[in-house]
């Protein structure tokens, strides 16, 4: 079983204004309420390649209960720790570019996060547990890692997505993939990364110090992948960009998907970037046909 943890789900509220003026009063040209959190994204793309998984992490209040609403209507299975607090509402505004106001998330007491710990303690030798997106402030900063402490003592794989300290202390614990795009990337090296040669330097390094696949995304210039084996890149098709929130959550569910289906790496690593790809060209995250479509599309070289 696939398992998805949002530990800081959202509603993902787009709105559309042309020529924002800051300090005057904008009228909308279009919005949209998207149920959100890296998890949560992952889980509605596998649910879309027809991979059973089951989204876990905390809800509350309002928003957390139309984000459950959303997921029960898509038929994907859900077993969260509802909270006391509302679930946070995170603003993609369109204006031209794409700029993101992400709120810190709710208050999460102590009782809500042993459930949550509880709840993951259930997972089985084989399951892979895919631990996605901040970590809502007040949650101790060890959290992840004792979730994942968790996963390791009962059999099961993990993969992170997640940045800084977070990221670092996940990696000894030997994650099934790890996600930076190159901007994360850089941020966690304390870098300024301008090649792609340079990429694959810090790339490495996630290997080295524990990673068992490495993906890192570049949006429009496609991805690296980098293993045991080798390195590769692939490219991203060209398309006209609707809303690309949520890429990266569709590329891990198109690997992951994919490597669990057939054990093969590169057939996972196209399906990873034209799911992204896929997300990136749609209005809400791709589709099942979508991501078929773009897939021939997507050239491998190996590096
Ligand atoms: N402008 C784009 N054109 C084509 N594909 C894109 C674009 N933006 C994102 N993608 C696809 O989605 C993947 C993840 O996007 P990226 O923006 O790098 O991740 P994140 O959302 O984690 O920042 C990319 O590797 C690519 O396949
Ligand atoms: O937990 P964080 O880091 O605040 O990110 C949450 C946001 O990330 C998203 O999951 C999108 O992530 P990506 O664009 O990286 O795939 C949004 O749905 C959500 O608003």
């Amino acid at each position: 079983m696939i398992y998805t943890v949002t530990l800081n789900p959202s509603i993902d509220y787009i709105v559309e204004v042309e020529d924002i003026e800051l300090g005057g009063l904008n009228r909308m040209q279009r919005d949209l309420k998207l149920p959100g959190g890296k998890g949560i994204n992952v889980s509605r793309v596998l649910n879309q390649l027809q991979v059973g998984n089951t989204a876990t992490g905390f809800l509350g209040g309002f928003t957390g209960r139309f984000i459950a609403d959303w997921l029960a209507e898509e038929q994907i299975s859900s077993d969260f720790v509802m909270i006391a607090k509302d679930t946070r509402i995170n603003i993609k505004l369109k204006s031209g570019e794409e700029t993101e106001i992400n709120g810190a998330g709710p208050e999460i007491s102590a009782a809500e996060a042993e459930a949550l710990l509880q709840k993951v303690a259930g997972v089985k030798p084989g399951d892979i547990v895919i631990l996605s997106g901040s970590v809502p402030p007040s949650l101790r900063g060890d959290f992840y890692s004792r979730l994942i402490s968790v996963c390791r003592q009962r059999g099961a794989e993990f993969v992170i997505d997640t940045t800084g300290h977070a990221l670092n202390e996940a990696l000894v614990q030997r994650p099934l993939l790890v996600k930076p795009n190159h901007h994360e990337l850089a941020e966690l090296f304390g870098v300024n990364i301008s090649t792609r040669e340079e990429i694959i330097t810090y790339g490495r390094k996630l290997l080295e110090a524990g990673a068992q696949h490495v993906l890192v995304s570049m949006a429009g210039e496609g991805a690296l992948f980098i293993s045991e084996q080798g390195v590769w890149h692939a490219s991203a098709p060209s398309g006209t960009v609707k809303n690309s929130v949520g890429a990266g959550d569709s590329m891990i569910a198109g690997f992951i998907g994919t490597f669990t289906l057939t054990g093969d790496p590169l057939e996972a690593f196209q399906m990873g970037v034209a799911s992204g790809s896929a997300t990136a060209f749609s209005d809400d995250l791709a589709t099942r046909e979508y991501i078929e479509r773009l897939r021939p599309m997507i050239v491998i070289t190996q590096l």
